[in-house]
């Protein structure tokens, strides 16, 4: 691939030149350029939504073995390509390259999955209350859904909205992160080639104020799902509700672990490493405050300090990488600054801090642990989104549940225990969507449901078969004889 490879937008059936381009930076290596990706102009978007709007009648009565041979096509192909989807996910947003490529596995599988989904859509047959008369409850398409995915997961999140949206009869415009434009023009091209009529599936790449503004504000849009941060979330979700579109948010976290006394150490030590550090902490399911019960909690603070010093930061694409670069310099500053801002609150460096150097130029940040952390601090209650986490010592279970529960996100939650009755009671109380028994927060299945409570989501829960609350609205017909 020549680093100045233009790569445009697909809008009804064709690749249209962008308005713009702008490059695709590697965050490991700043002199390597992915490519120049198109942005979209105002009258692109509509021109995509309107291919969409036209391509919806046909595609939402298609017969459903032609959208399971496409999506499983599409499945198929992109687990064919994984090393080299991969390698592109680890070169554009940092992943490692196994953690890249188990994303792209993950992603051809929802495909797969998705494409067995279009063969079970049930409804209802009961009936009626009125002699000779029975009713039919069965779901249809919602219509035309824009996409809007964040940068960091440039390919599995684009893949668990589009599946869903197409196997359930929607067209699609979707508009992926500006940072991240490769994995999802990848996409589109296996896509463009899988048998989907023109218009049923489009791109447009650009800004979130332009392209993605353009789509939430559309009256031609029937519903929004987007994945990103709160305050774009809650802006979309004003829009969306006052316009009556559906919206599906998936917004950030503040994951907490708990760690009891009767936790087996080794274990929790390698789920809280994974939870906090892994990805470089960049997901909305990473925990990034670990709750530990106080007669466990010296042990669990020097091993912790121990175990963080085998991670070897570097080039997402160097064998040995244990975590990679941070995605951009804005979200290197972000995590200096709550950096920053945990040591003048007070709380005690255990290990990291600071910036990595590497044999290239790249935004590398050790992974950061604090102890002697307080609840009410800011690192203990805002969403970091990088690899820097904090430790609270709590005095037992009961308190632990408390402090977990104490956070206006309610997305994941893990607990460390060897005792039923805990992870029993946890299961129960915690006020998440999900919950971890002796597993990291982080890293979820395709085939069930995702989402969260409070502050981290709004609407329908994404993935598994409980995706399609959002991608179908019911219909109730009666009929008398
Ligand atoms: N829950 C999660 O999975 C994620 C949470 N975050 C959190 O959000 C913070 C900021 O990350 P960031 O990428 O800027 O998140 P944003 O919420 O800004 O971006 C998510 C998506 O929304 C788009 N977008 C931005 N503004 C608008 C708008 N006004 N209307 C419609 N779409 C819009 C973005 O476009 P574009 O970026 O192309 O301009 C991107 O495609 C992170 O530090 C982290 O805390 C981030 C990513 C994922
Ligand atoms: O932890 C996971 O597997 C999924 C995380 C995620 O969806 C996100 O960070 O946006």
């Amino acid at each position: 691939m020549s680093a100045t490879q233009r790569f445009d937008n697909y809008i009804g059936g064709q690749w249209i030149a962008g308005a713009d381009y702008s490059a695709n930076i590697n965050p490991s290596d700043l002199s390597d350029v992915i490519g120049e990706y198109a942005k979209a102009d105002l009258a692109q978007v509509h021109a995509a939504i309107d291919a969409a709007r036209d391509a919806f009648p046909a595609w939402s009565t298609s017969g459903i073995q032609a959208r399971h041979d496409a999506l499983d096509k599409v499945g198929s192909e992109i687990l064919a390509r994984r090393d080299e989807l991969g390698t592109l996910l680890a070169r554009e947003e940092g992943k490692t390259l196994p953690e890249a490529i188990g994303e792209v596995t993950r992603a051809g599988n929802i495909f797969k999955f998705f494409a067995g989904e279009c063969l079970r859509l049930s409804g209802d047959y009961l009936p009626s209350v009125r002699p000779g008369v029975h009713v039919e409850v069965t779901r249809e398409a919602l219509g035309v859904v824009g996409l809007i995915t964040p940068w960091n997961f440039p390919i599995a999140i684009p893949a668990w909205k589009i599946a869903p949206a197409l196997a359930y009869g929607n067209c699609v415009v979707l508009k992926p992160a500006d940072l991240v434009p490769g994995c999802a023009w990848a996409l589109a091209e296996i896509i463009s080639r899988a048998g989907f009529p023109a218009g049923v599936f489009n791109l447009v790449m650009g800004s979130g104020r332009v392209v993605g503004d353009a789509l939430v504000q559309s009256p031609k849009i029937d519903g929004i799902s987007f994945t990103g941060s709160v305050g774009v979330g809650r802006q979309i979700a004003v829009s969306c509700v006052s316009r009556q579109a559906k919206v599906q948010l998936e917004m950030g976290g503040k994951n907490p672990q708990v760690i009891l006394d009767d936790a087996d150490l080794k274990q929790a030590v390698e789920l809280s490493v994974q939870s906090a550090f892994y990805s470089t902490g960049q997901r909305c399911t990473a925990s990034s405050r670990f709750i530990v019960t106080a007669g466990i909690h010296d042990r669990f603070v020097a091993a912790m300090a121990e175990r963080m010093q085998s991670i070897k930061v570097g080039h997402a694409l160097s064998a040995g990488t244990d975590i990679g670069p941070v995605v951009s310099r804005a979200q290197l500053e972000q995590d200096l600054s709550y950096i920053d801002i945990g040591q003048s609150e007070g709380a005690r460096l255990v290990s990291g801090g600071a910036v990595v150097t590497c044999d290239t130029e790249g935004y590398f940040l050790a992974p950061t642990l604090f102890a002697d952390s307080e609840a009410s601090m800011r690192i203990s209650r805002e969403e970091i989104f990088g690899p820097v986490a904090n430790i609270v010592r709590v005095a037992d279970y009961d308190a632990a549940l408390a402090m977990a529960n104490d956070t206006e996100f309610g997305l994941s939650a893990g607990i460390a225990t060897t005792s039923l009755k805990y992870a029993n009671h946890f299961k129960r109380h915690s006020q998440a969507g999900m919950v971890m028994v002796n597993l990291p927060t982080a890293g979820v299945d395709y085939h069930v449901p995702f989402g969260g409570r409070k502050g981290s989501s709004y609407g329908s829960r994404e993935q598994g078969r409980y995706a399609q609350e959002f991608y179908t609205v019911v219909k109730t017909a009666y009929v008398g004889s």
